[in-house]
């Protein structure tokens, strides 16, 4: 078998199996990627939303990290539930390669995973290659409205100006078409998908930021990373559409690509 690329996940577990950890390792496996994992705080949650979340104390969540970084060095590195704004600021102190940064806040049940971290997220998308907020995630960020496609555009350049060399506002949560609009060397684009009519949606985001990361780690180009990431995840929308699993936004399938 050939030797896989490393990629790393910075991120909360959840215990439902569909978001979180979970749902980055089993995306990184079905690229082929070896993933390894710095585990930021552990949730009770399910399809129907998250009962509770325990932290991980920073100091073992730092050692956590060094533990990967000085044995298992990561081509591609994701961040998605960060648990607290000191974990955030503290990430930004450190070298992270081909940083992809989820700025996950909020649960897709609409629970807050954690509050105060808008400000704390401004440092650390300064350090990242790539940030892919949702919309909640964005109005978040900006403190405003966002709710149509130039909305997004206009978000995407305001969000770039904090450093990242792009940024992708996901289109998850509008009513039509799922597009995400990317801005990217001064540039925008989209990304287009039919939506996929499904209850199934728990884990989206993460699916997206962790194929990104996969793809980066395989050697990708940023632009195709992204691209190969918008058709893994709405194939892998399709392919759990009739699920059953749990009661209420229940996981998404995975794909061998
Ligand atoms: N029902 C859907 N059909 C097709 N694509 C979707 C659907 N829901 C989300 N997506 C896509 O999945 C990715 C994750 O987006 P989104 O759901 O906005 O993130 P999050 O899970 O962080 O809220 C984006 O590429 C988005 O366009
Ligand atoms: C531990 C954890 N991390 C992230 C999410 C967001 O999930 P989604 O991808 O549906 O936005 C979650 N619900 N739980």
């Amino acid at each position: 078998m050939k030797q896989p690329p490393i990629a790393l996940t910075i991120a909360g577990s959840d215990s439902g199996g569909g978001a979180g950890i979970q749902a980055d390792l089993k995306t990184f496996a079905a690229h082929k990627v070896f993933g390894t994992s710095v585990v930021t705080a552990l949730t009770a949650q399910n399809t129907s939303g998250v009962l509770g979340v325990h932290a991980t104390p920073l100091h073992f969540l730092a050692l956590q990290l060094d533990a990967v970084l000085s044995d298992l060095p990561p081509v591609a590195v994701k961040t998605g539930m960060l648990a607290s704004p000191e974990v955030i600021a503290y990430l930004a102190t450190r070298d992270l390669p081909n940083l992809v940064v989820d700025p996950v806040m909020v649960a897709s049940t609409g629970k807050p995973l954690f509050t105060g971290a808008a400000d704390a997220y401004r440092e650390l998308f300064a350090r990242a290659l790539v940030v892919t907020p949702n919309l909640p995630e964005t109005r978040e960020l900006l403190d405003r409205d966002v709710a149509t496609v130039e909305d997004m555009a206009a978000a995407a350049h305001e969000l770039a100006a904090l450093g990242p060399r792009c940024v992708v506002v996901k289109g998850g949560h509008l009513a039509g078409d799922a597009v995400d609009v990317v801005w990217h060397g001064g540039e925008l684009s989209y990304l287009r998908g039919a939506r996929v009519s499904t209850p199934n949606n728990h884990g989206t985001g993460c699916t997206f930021a962790a194929a990104v990361t996969a793809h980066l780690a395989l050697g990708s180009s940023l632009p195709a990373a992204l691209r190969a990431a918008k058709t893994y995840v709405t194939r892998a929308l399709a392919g759990s559409a009739d699920w059953r699993l749990g009661s209420g936004h229940g996981p998404l399938s995975w794909k061998e690509i």
